[in-house]
Parts: structure tokens; C-alpha cells; sequence
């Protein structure tokens, strides 16, 4: 594989680890990317945007003030938007807009974020799945084309979590053929949507729709705000930005407000529902949350997203790791690489496996999406429940994992982890939001909840499930599973924590119904034991399709990557079954003696990956230019970068900061 030759000679501790791998990294990078082909074209991809002026800031973002920095974000946004539009789609094909190595690609122009990615990431996905086929034909082309940029305005002042609860309101105007939209609150303000503040000129709209005098629920509707030419804010809108937050600083989350706003009726977005002209309500979906469609695509996609993630973090912690060295370990002798500190293998390898275990699992979510949309088409929504509870959880749990993955990285790279040019604390605030977003994290676990309730009752009457669930079929009667130290036997033992736990909830729900409460406090008491509920079933899907998923995608290689992507998989099994002791001892009949050996090959297993640890980072195959990190480089030139990014702080501008004359030297003079 044609690796970028570094501009300077690579760190000798880094170079030497390259040559202790022993397997081959191309072979891997290749399974990640889903074939050699897949390679081919990402790194054609890449080319596009590096050798048309990704990366090139000649200010860091973060010293830049807000203003600057947005104005920056949008400068490259369009330049990005325009290579996407003209060249990369061309070759991922347009129905892949979404393509993840698009959003990789996005990586080499924003360290923080683009103030578009809302448009090609939920506005454009929203028209797609939600539009009739002429309002199809009237928005998509002028959407993907950029003539119109759009966001995706659902989330209230009051409201982001419960979607009936939402105030903003259309109400449908007969006569004139025309939705009135309004925010008749303070809380009716619609709130954080991504590009919205300044960058948007179109939003996609939730609102409770009224006609004739009844209220019909929440529909989508597609907004102009301003005008095309001048961008002014149309009148009856107040549209603006939300202010500073923990990430996402170069992008504009904004306000809207709505003052009787009027939208011709073919705003409505109808595949799913519709007004006719006299303002008849006319449902066709054969399922009521059809409108919440781009939420399930979004969590879908969400899954590789974090595996992304935790890749660079990985790829930064890991080759820092290969060139710090710390503390002597015996008198007189080289202070070691902290990368050979079981305790940093601990934290580090488990983000290797976790990037690959979210890997695989996306691709089986996204055929497992793709299968339920081809049911939709032929009218059969059977499916949707169980994708409904599967992207929810696998959202919440990859999301959260991601996140605690990440700042693990950047406790492993100590003081340095803390600066920005180590691009850590980006990718850390950036997944932060990602636990929120799209649904947080306890709301969709009981969502999933909600879907493994009934499952398990279903069970309990003898009912077949479906494959997700189908181990509460297996497991519904069983009370302690007999520990079996195997891989198969740490899945199944998951499988049985997780129906234990659901098992135990219902009969929660059940004991305090038949004391008298009434089912919503009974399961308001219970939702604790859910949430843990929820969170145990989907790591029995993680586990169970990483491990499968991995046999099967390797069953062609080398006999060395078979090896090394098997360790990975062995370690993330071992990792899960040590960290839920607790639940194992509970449900299984796990000796301490068991546990203590699982923990001795654990950390073999560590001793194991040791030699191929710089090489799986490399094998993510993420460019400098994507990675924007002083520690985290292919050269490993650590120190030279972090002194030339503390040179390029502003506050180095001048020797003496004016500030000195004006307050300091006052002060010190007793003249303030
Ligand atoms: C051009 C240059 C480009 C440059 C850039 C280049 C970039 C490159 C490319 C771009 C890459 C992009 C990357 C991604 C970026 C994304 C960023 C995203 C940002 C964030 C966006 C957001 O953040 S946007 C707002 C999301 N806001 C939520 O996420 C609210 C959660 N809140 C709920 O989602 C509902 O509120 C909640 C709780 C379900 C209750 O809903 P509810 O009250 O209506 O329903 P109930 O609870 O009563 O449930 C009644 C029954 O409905 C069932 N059910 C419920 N939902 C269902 C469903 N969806 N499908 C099926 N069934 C469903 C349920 O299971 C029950 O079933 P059953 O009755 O059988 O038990
Ligand atoms: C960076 C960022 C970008 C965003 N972009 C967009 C966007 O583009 N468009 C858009 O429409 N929205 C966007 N959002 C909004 C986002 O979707 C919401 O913030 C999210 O859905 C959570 O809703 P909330 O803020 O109302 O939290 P709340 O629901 O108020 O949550 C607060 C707490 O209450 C708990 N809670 C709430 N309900 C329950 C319940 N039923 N049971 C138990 N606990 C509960 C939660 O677990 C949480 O701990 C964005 C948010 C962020 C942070």
C-alpha cells in the first residue's frame, strides 16, 4: 500500500515498532474500508480534497475568534460542498451522499465542524425519505446541487425529547391554500438546529399540524427563511445563532421563531400524510412514527461514526505512546516507552477493538436498515419496531462507549492530551454531543426497554422472535447459565445477563402493578432497572455480531490478520465479560477462580498485541491531514509539533503583551 512518505524522518521508537508488526496492514485497512476497492476509491477521494486546499489554515481554528471561525468554516465549506458536488459523488455516486468517506474526507478542511454538515446530513436525508415523489423532483436536485441549504429545525426552547410535546404550529388556511406557522411561546422557539443561526436558507420544520379545527400531531414541512439573494430573514421569521457551546464551535446552532409565517400547502412534506386542498387529513403510512424516519437513519449511521472516532483517538494515543517514554523502571536503564505499560495497553487496545467492533456491527445495522426500508416499499412494516429498538440502543451504547473511549485516550497521553493541537479535546467535544443528540442516551435505552418488555412476554408465552431477541426464546426459563469459558460461552453469558435483567423487570412491573400502582408508575419505578436492561441486551448484540462478523470477514485473509483481528475481537469479549463481573457472578455460575483466569489471559492478551499496536493504528490509514495532531502524526515528530503550534498562538505575536503597560505595570507600581 502506497503509504504518504512523511516530509521528515519518522521518530526511531515509531519506526521500529512499524517493523515488529507482523502481519499485513493493508490487508486490514482493506477489510475496514469493506474491500480493496473500497481503499482505492477512498484514497482517490482524499487526493480530491488534499490537493485542492484541505487543511491549509493559516491560523489554528481555535485561535481564530467566533466570528472568524465561522466565516473560515463556511469559506471551506464551499469549496468542500463544490468538490463534493462536482467531483466526489461522481464517484461514490449520489445515492451515496452520506458516504462515510465523504464525512471522512470533510475531516481534512474541519477540525471542528462544518456549518453544512446538518444540510447533506439531515435536511437532504429528511427530503429523501419524507417527500411525494413530484416534491422529490422539485427540492432533492436543487438540494444536493447547494442551491438551496438547508437544516433540520425540530428541537424546542422546551422541548428536544418528547416530540408531541412540541408547540411550534401550522395551521391549514383553506381559502388561501396556505400552512400558517407559529410559535405561540417563549418554549415554541425552535432550537440547536445544526447551520440554522446563518448559514441555512431553508429549514425542515416539525410542527403540530392543525386543519380543520382538529389537531393531527407532529408533521414536517419545508420552510424558506430567506431570501436567495440578499439572505435577509424573511418576513414573520426571526432566525439567529444559539451562542458558544462545548464543541461544534465553528458551526451556527441557531434560533427560529415564526410570527404567522405562511407556506404554500405543498410545503407539507406528504409521503406519509397530507392535506388536501379543503383541508381533509389524510394519513397513508401503515405506521404512526413514519415522520420520525430520519432520526432511525441518522442513529443507523451514527454507529460508524463512533467507530471513526475512536479510531483517531486511538491513532493519536497509540503512536504518542510508541514515542513518550517515562520514569525508570529499573536503576540505569532506559526509561520505557509508556506504550509497554499494561496499564496503557488496558486503555488504549480496547479502543482498537472497539473501533472494529463498531465497524462491523454498522455494516450488519445498515443491511439490517436497508433490508426494513425494502419491507416499507412493499407495505409490510412488521420490521420497524425491532430496527426502531435496535438503532436506539446500538446509538446510545455506541455513543456513550465512544465517548469514555476517547477521554481514555486522552488520559493516556497525559498534559499534552489536554492541548488542542492534539486534537483529542475536538474529537472528545464532538462525541460528547453525540450522547445527546438524535436522541440522549436514557431515552432511547428505554425505548429499547419498552420493545424487550414485550419481547420477553411474548417468550414467556411460547411465541418465536425475531433474531435480535430470539435468545429470550433460549433463555426465558433459564435461571443460572453454566459458565463455559469459551467465546461463544462469554456471548451466551451475555445473552443470559441480558434476558435475567429483562426477566427482572418485568416481574418488577408486574409486583407493583399487583400492588396496586397503575402500569405507568410501576414502570416510571422501575426505569433504573430498564435503562440497565436495554444497555445488557444491546452489549449482547455487540458482542455477538462483532464476533460473528469478524469470522466472516476474515475467513479469506492471511493467516496473520485471521490472528490479529481474532486477538481483537478474544480482547473486546474478555474486556466486557471483567468489567461486568458483577452481573456474571449474579446470572452465571462464575467461580472467582474462573474470573481470575479470564483476567490472567486478558492481560496475556495485552502482552500479545503489544508488537502490533502502532500497526493496527496505521492499518485505520488516517492521513495527517485528517487527524490534525501534534501528537498523533505518521513521523511521530511530537515535541518539534507541539513547540511549532505553541508558536502559532496569537499571544506569541509581539514580546510584550499591551496589557503589560496598561494593568500589569500599574499594578506593580501601586498606580492602578
Ligand atoms: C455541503 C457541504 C457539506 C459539508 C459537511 C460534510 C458532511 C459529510 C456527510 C454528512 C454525515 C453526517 C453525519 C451525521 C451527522 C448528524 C448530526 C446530527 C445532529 C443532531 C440532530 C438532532 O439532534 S435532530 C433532533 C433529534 N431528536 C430526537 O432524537 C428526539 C428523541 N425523541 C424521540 O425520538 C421520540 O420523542 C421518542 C422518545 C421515540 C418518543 O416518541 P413518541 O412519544 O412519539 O412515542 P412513544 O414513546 O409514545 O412510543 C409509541 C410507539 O412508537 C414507537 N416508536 C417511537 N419512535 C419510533 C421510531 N422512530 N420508529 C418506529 N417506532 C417508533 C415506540 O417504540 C412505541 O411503540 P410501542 O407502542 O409498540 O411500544
Ligand atoms: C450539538 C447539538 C446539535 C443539535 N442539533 C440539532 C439539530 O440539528 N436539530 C434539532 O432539531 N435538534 C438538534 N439538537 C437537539 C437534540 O436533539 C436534543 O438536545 C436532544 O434530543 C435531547 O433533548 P433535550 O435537549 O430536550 O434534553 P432533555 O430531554 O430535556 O433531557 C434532559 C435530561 O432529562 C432526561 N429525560 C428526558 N426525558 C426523559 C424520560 N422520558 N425518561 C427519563 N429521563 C428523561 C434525559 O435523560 C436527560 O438526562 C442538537 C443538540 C446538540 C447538543
Amino acid at each position: 500500500m502506497k503509504i504518504n512518505k512523511p516530509k521528515h524522518d519518522v521518530n526511531p521508537d515509531l519506526a521500529k515498532e512499524r517493523l515488529k508488526c507482523n502481519f499485513n496492514i493493508e490487508e486490514v485497512t482493506n477489510i475496514i474500508d469493506g474491500g480493496k476497492d473500497k481503499t482505492v476509491q477512498r484514497k482517490k477521494i482524499e487526493d480530491i480534497a488534499l490537493n485542492n486546499g484541505a487543511s491549509l489554515d493559516e491560523v489554528p481554528e481555535e485561535c481564530l475568534s467566533i466570528k472568524e471561525r465561522y466565516e473560515n468554516a463556511v469559506r471551506k465549506s464551499c469549496v468542500y460542498g463544490n468538490l463534493v458536488r462536482n467531483e466526489m459523488l461522481e464517484i461514490t455516486g449520489i445515492e451515496n451522499f452520506e458516504s462515510p468517506v465523504l464525512r471522512r474526507t470533510a475531516d481534512a478542511f474541519f477540525k471542528d465542524i462544518s456549518p453544512f454538515m446538518l444540510h447533506l446530513g439531515m435536511f437532504v436525508p429528511t427530503l429523501i425519505g419524507q417527500c411525494t415523489p413530484e416534491q422529490t423532483a422539485e427540492w432533492l436536485p436543487k438540494a444536493l446541487d447547494m442551491q438551496i441549504i438547508g437544516a433540520y429545525a425540530q428541537t424546542e426552547l422546551g422541548h428536544g425529547t418528547f416530540i408531541r410535546g412540541l408547540e411550534t404550529t401550522a395551521t391549514y388556511n383553506p381559502e388561501k391554500e396556505e400552512f400558517v406557522l407559529h410559535s405561540p411561546t417563549i418554549t415554541s422557539y425552535k432550537w440547536w438546529a445544526g447551520g440554522l443561526g446563518k448559514t441555512a436558507n431553508h429549514c425542515v420544520v416539525m410542527a403540530q399540524l392543525y386543519t380543520q379545527g382538529k389537531c393531527h400531531g407532529t408533521h414536517l414541512f419545508i420552510v424558506k427563511i430567506r431570501d436567495l439573494d440578499t439572505h435577509m430573514p424573511l418576513p414573520g421569521i426571526t432566525v439567529g445563532e444559539i451562542g458558544p457551546r462545548m464543541g461544534f464551535s465553528s458551526a451556527d446552532n441557531g434560533f427560529l421563531r415564526f410570527d404567522h409565517f405562511r407556506i404554500p400547502r405543498e410545503n407539507m412534506l406528504m409521503k406519509h400524510a397530507k392535506v388536501e386542498k379543503d383541508g381533509v387529513y389524510v394519513k397513508s403510512a401503515k405506521h404512526g412514527k413514519l415522520t420520525y424516519g430520519t432520526m432511525v437513519f441518522i442513529r443507523v449511521t451514527l454507529v460508524s461514526e463512533m467507530s471513526f472516532n475512536i479510531s483517531k483517538a486511538a491513532t493519536i494515543a497509540i503512536r504518542y505512546s510508541a514515542v513518550r517514554r517515562q520514569t525508570e523502571l529499573r536503576p540505569n536503564e532506559p526509561e520505557p516507552q509508556i506504550l509497554d505499560y499494561p496499564t496503557q495497553q488496558h486503555k488504549l487496545f480496547i479502543c482498537i477493538a472497539t473501533a472494529h467492533a463498531f465497524q462491523l456491527t454498522s455494516c450488519w445495522l445498515w443491511n439490517t436498515f436497508q433490508a426494513v426500508l425494502a419491507d416499507m416499499k412493499k407495505g409490510n412494516v412488521d420490521t420497524l419496531p425491532e430496527l426502531h429498538a435496535l438503532s436506539s440502543c446500538l446509538k446510545a451504547v455506541s455513543t456513550s462507549d465512544a465517548l469514555s473511549h476517547i477521554e481514555q485516550c486522552r488520559f493516556a497521553c497525559g498534559g499534552h492530551g489536554y492541548m488542542l493541537s492534539s486534537n483529542l479535546p475536538f474529537i472528545y467535544s464532538f462525541v460528547a454531543a453525540t450522547r445527546t443528540y438524535e436522541g440522549d442516551y436514557t431515552v432511547l435505552l428505554l425505548q429499547t426497554a419498552r420493545f424487550l418488555v414485550k419481547a420477553s412476554e411474548q417468550a414467556e408465552a411460547g411465541k418465536k422472535l425475531t433474531q435480535t431477541v430470539s435468545y429470550l426464546n433460549r433463555t426465558a426459563n433459564a435461571d443460572r447459565l453454566n459458565w463455559d469459558n469459551t467465546h461463544e460461552g462469554i456471548i451466551k453469558s451475555f445473552q443470559v445477563i441480558a434476558a435475567g435483567k429483562i426477566g427482572q423487570c418485568v416481574k418488577s412491573i408486574r409486583d407493583r402493578t399487583a400492588s396496586g400502582m397503575d402500569y405507568e408508575d410501576a414502570w416510571l419505578m422501575t426505569t433504573v432497572q430498564l435503562v440497565g436492561a436495554a444497555e445488557a441486551h444491546c452489549r449482547a448484540v455487540l458482542l455477538n455480531t462483532y464476533w460473528s462478523e469478524m469470522r466472516k470477514i476474515t475467513e479469506a485473509s492471511s493467516a496473520d490478520v485471521k490472528k490479529v483481528m481474532h486477538q481483537l475481537a478474544v480482547l473486546y469479549l474478555m474486556y466486557w465479560a471483567l468489567e461486568k463481573t458483577g452481573d456474571l457472578l449474579k446470572y452465571s455460575s462464575v467461580s472467582k477462580k474462573d474470573l481470575d483466569e479470564l483476567q490472567r489471559r486478558y492481560e496475556e492478551l495485552l502482552a500479545e498485541l503489544r508488537p502490533n499496536a502502532v500497526g493496527l493504528v496505521d492499518a485505520f490509514d488516517l492521513r495527517d491531514e485528517i487527524l490534525h495532531s501534534s501528537l498523533g502524526s505518521y513521523d511521530g515528530r511530537v515535541y518539534e509539533r507541539l513547540i511549532e503550534e505553541a508558536h502559532k498562538s496569537p499571544l506569541n505575536d509581539e514580546p510584550v503583551n499591551q496589557s503589560f503597560h496598561k494593568y500589569t505595570k500599574p499594578l506593580m507600581l501601586g498606580k492602578l
